[in-house]
């Protein structure tokens, strides 16, 4: 069947946090509305854009688009953003049950509040290998309270003025900042307002005894967060979209981009509980813990007193570390598009290793890979290879190797980096293995997480480890049994992640941190394959109008 929702974007109002500010709204909520539709579906989604300084797009995090490399939502990649007044339709098949959600992708939008949830269900008559009797969405973020304009204007300037840890946390679009702390001068004093309805936490309702299944999903910004319910272990069965090998927990590390479900069977004896939302793997301090409640059998909801839900301290890497090593795939999945990973079939054709340095270009603090600076193209990267349009894209490989000798435990001896459009371009088929390598910053003793999202592709992550891969010793720490497959994956401080993907679904592809002040601050690299086939089925002229695709369709005199 077809799902079809009609969008209206514009400026709205919002106090996610009590504290009042102008964010990006659909059909006048926040956060957007959720689409729920069933496996092989097919979703289309027509967007009109009422912002009348700003382009939009709209990404659908974890849906591969297979088929559909058009309808990704990219700007610069997939589409030219749409502009005032007008209105784009984006149509795609929901291949694969799970777990998922839509978010912004032009410049920081994901952060101006442009996001929502997106569910696919079984088809009737089939079911998930766990048994559940209710279920909930969790969709969680980090919030500031400057505007992204604002924001994006002082990470691009010469003057580099970062946006620092959040105000605040928050569960379904809502937290709770201590409005005492908003400067007198500051005119959003007179509406940061704590008894606001809109900033109250939200409630998810249970029913004693019943098992219920929570979906989570981060559109954070930057944070890495970790969801605890008081008094409640959690199982985890679902990440990104694919069921895992169950594994109990009371706390969960959930990555921006990452999606999860975990079961709570809810046989608590109170009324409420706290859900509890805090940062890892950056500082915490002056980010409260972001709350919620869950509440038994309708009874009268309030904020218990007992103390906030708080899992391993934000500094706790060995903690982070061994919760990511536990996800495996699912064993006798009985889900056939499982993707399970198949040690003949999936042997590498192509390694790259992609070393993730701070660096400088021409005086703007900036992220680079192999020392390329991603900067988003005029023309759209999909338009500009099927069109072979020349003079849109320099299509000169970034190294598929950092600088031999490249020390990561220092700040970089040379800081300065080049500006690209980072295309890799692959033969459909490649098996690709890629080592995403950690450095240091420009700061000594200092290397951040970063967690890096696919598009286009689900992945199999093959392993973890410190320090500096060795091609030759750390493969055999691999995972080859029973890899997950999945679309995030982080990142550690001065460590490499190793991941495995089959270049199976023609089109160009972003890959990048999504964190999103890193990818604006050019952390991201293009992977393009099977361009001859995206040609011969054709994309649509509405994703063109822009850049050097102004001119491919010239009106017949
Ligand atoms: O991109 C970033 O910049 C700052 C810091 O590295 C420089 O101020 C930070 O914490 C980031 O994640």
């Amino acid at each position: 069947k077809v799902v079809e929702y009609e969008w209206e974007v514009s400026y709205i109002n919002a106090a996610p946090d009590c504290y009042s500010k102008t964010i990006l709204g659909i059909n006048g909520i926040y956060p957007g509305p959720t689409i729920r539709a069933s496996q092989n579906d097919t979703v289309r989604v027509t967007m009109k854009n009422h912002v009348a300084t700003e382009g939009i797009t709209m990404h659908w995090h974890g849906i591969r688009q297979i088929g559909s490399p058009w309808a990704d939502g990219t700007a610069a990649v997939s589409q030219c953003p749409i502009v005032y007044g007008e209105s784009f339709t984006y149509e795609f098949t929901v291949d694969r049950p799970g777990t998922y959600f839509y978010h912004g992708h032009f410049g920081c939008q994901r952060a101006a509040g442009f996001y929502g949830s997106l569910i696919v269900d079984l088809p009737d008559g089939m079911y998930e290998p766990y048994h559940y009797e209710g279920e909930h969405m969790i969709i969680v973020n980090d919030w500031w309270h400057r505007g992204i304009i604002d924001q994006e204007q002082g990470l691009e300037s010469t003057t580099f003025k970062w946006v620092g840890e959040p105000q605040s946390l928050l569960l379904e679009g809502r937290g709770r900042y201590n409005c005492s702390k908003v400067p007198k001068y500051d005119p959003a004093a007179i509406s940061c307002n704590q008894t606001d309805e809109r900033c109250a936490p939200h409630v998810w309702k249970v029913e004693r005894g019943k098992t219920y299944r929570l979906r989570l999903a981060s559109v954070a910004s930057l944070s890495t967060l970790n969801f605890k319910i008081e008094g409640h272990m959690m199982q985890v069965v679902e990440a990104d979209g694919h069921n895992i090998e169950p594994f109990y927990t009371d706390n969960i590390d959930i990555y921006s981009g990452e999606t999860y479900s975990v079961l709570v069977h809810c046989n608590g004896t109170l009324d409420n509980y706290h859900l509890g939302l805090n940062v890892r793997g950056r500082t915490d301090k002056d980010v409260p813990t972001g709350l919620g409640i869950l509440n038994y059998n309708n009874a009268t909801a309030y904020q218990p007193n007992t103390p906030w839900p708080k899992g391993p301290a934000w500094d706790d890497f060995p903690a982070s570390k061994a919760q990511a090593k536990k996800y495996k795939a699912l064993r006798n999945n009985p889900d056939p598009t499982s993707h399970a990973f198949n040690k003949t079939e999936h042997a590498v054709t192509r390694t790259i290793i992609l070393l993730n340095t701070q660096n400088k270009y021409q005086g703007h603090t900036k992220w680079a890979i192999n020392n390329v600076t991603y900067a988003p193209l005029q023309t759209p990267l999909l338009a500009a290879l099927v069109y072979n349009i020349s003079g849109a894209v320099d299509l000169t490989p970034p190294p598929d190797y950092p600088t031999s000798g490249y020390n990561i435990f220092n700040p970089p001896a040379n800081p300065n980096t080049n500006v690209g459009s980072g295309v890799y371009q692959f033969n459909t088929g490649d098996v690709v293995e890629l080592i995403l390598q950690n450095a240091a910053t420009l700061t000594a003793n200092q290397s951040e997480v970063h967690p890096w999202h696919l598009h286009g592709h689900d992945f199999w992550i093959m392993g973890y480890g410190d320090g500096v891969y060795d091609p030759i010793k750390s493969p055999f720490t691999f995972e080859l049994d029973n890899p997950p497959a999945r679309n995030n994956v982080p990142l550690f401080p001065f460590g490499w992640t190793a991941i495995r993907f089959k270049l199976d679904n023609p089109g160009a592809w972003p890959f990048h941190c999504h964190v999103e002040w890193h990818f604006h601050m050019g952390m991201g690299v293009m992977f393009a394959h099977g361009i001859d086939q995206v040609r011969q089925k054709g994309i649509p002229s509405s994703t063109l109008g822009c850049g050097l695709t102004k001119t491919l369709f010239k009106l017949n005199p």
